[in-house]
């Protein structure tokens, strides 16, 4: 199968897409406020947001379903065209098959649609069926097929042309746990062989596995960006947890003690917020008072972050945490 066949080196990443500014408002509704993005090319960059925060309205503008009102889109350098539709994959949170039609036969339709010769088409079907274990399928109607087949159905559609910037929308809903993780090996390879990957979901343990960088709108407004890491340290909290053979009070070392001491399976867990303090600190009085069995640091996962800059409001920046 040839893709692009090459790995981007990092510093050598450019921005296949750049949103710049974009406002969209339906009636008198405004669902997408001033919003710029850079998505770096051969990354998987993860748009979030609650239910109703924009994330649909900003990939159907990239995708040049809708028209902004204001605002440009720049795709590899360039202000988006409608050619540029060629070069793009969206799979779209509803999903949309010709039930009556079989497997193979509709594959090699849309594959052609987006400008696939007979012969190409034919031969990358081949290549996609047998890859997501559809072969045995081919020839069956798609109404036929469980709900998950059909979904990897849409996803080949949505690959098959190679396209350089791919856009899911819940890629994994009704994907049993083994063919999500087939998905997200698709997705990995892919990304690997050089196309960009932009994902829109709300299952945050597939954002931790697979996002390089990630957008959090929030109604109508882009209110976070930056990688996982840069996000992360952001809304690191000081928190760590501290195991010990024997219940310890700590009474040095200045903190907050956000759980009491308590039994687990090899001794006492407690959760403590340094204040002013190092982890060393922590360690030094802790390991006078009894033996140290583990002690790590709290990060808080995208979920709980997600909540936090969504529900309390509690954006923190990158930028905010570099100049902290
Ligand atoms: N065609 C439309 N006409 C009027 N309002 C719309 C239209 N499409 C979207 N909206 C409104 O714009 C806002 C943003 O919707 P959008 O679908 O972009 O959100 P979303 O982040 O994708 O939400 P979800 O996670 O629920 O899919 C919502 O308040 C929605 O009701």
């Amino acid at each position: 199968m040839q893709y692009f066949l090459y790995k981007i080196k990092e510093t050598e990443k450019l921005n296949i897409l750049e949103v710049k500014g974009i406002t969209k408002r339906y009636a008198n509704h405004t669902a997408l406020n001033n919003v710029s993005l850079s998505v770096p090319e051969q990354c998987i960059y993860g748009l979030l947001g609650p239910n109703g925060a924009g994330k649909t309205s900003l990939i159907r503008s990239i995708t040049q379903i809708i028209t902004p009102e204001e605002g440009e889109i720049f795709f590899k350098g360039r202000p988006l065209s409608p050619e540029d539709v060629y070069a793009m994959g969206y799979l779209p949170e509803e999903r949309g098959l010709y039930k009556k039609m079989g497997v193979a036969e509709q594959i090699l339709y849309l594959a052609q649609l987006k400008g696939l010769s007979s012969k190409e088409a034919k031969a990358r079907t081949k290549f996609w069926l047998d890859r997501l274990e559809l072969k045995p399928w081919y020839k069956s109607n798609v109404e036929d097929l469980s709900k998950g087949m059909q979904q990897k159905v849409q996803f080949i559609s949505t690959v098959i042309h190679e396209p350089k910037l791919l856009i899911l929308d819940e890629p994994f809903s009704g994907f049993d746990p083994v063919n999500a993780q087939l998905i997200r090996d698709e997705i990995f390879r892919l990304r690997d062989l050089g196309a960009t990957i932009i994902l829109s979901t709300h299952r945050m343990e597939s954002v931790e596995q697979l996002c390089d960088r990630i957008a959090l709108i929030n109604q109508s407004q882009k209110v976070l960006e930056g990688t996982q890491f840069d996000i992360k340290s952001a809304y690191r909290t000081n928190q760590f947890d501290l195991i010990t053979t024997t219940p310890v009070t700590i009474t040095q070392t200045p903190h907050e003690l956000v759980t009491a001491s308590e039994k687990v399976m090899y001794g006492y867990k407690q959760t403590i917020r340094l204040l002013s303090a190092s982890p060393n600190d922590l360690l030094k009085e802790a390991t006078e008072k009894s033996t140290v069995i583990g002690m790590q640091e709290n990060i808080p996962n995208m979920h709980d972050i997600f909540i936090e800059a969504v529900q309390n409001g509690n954006v923190k920046t990158v930028e905010e945490k570099v100049n902290e």
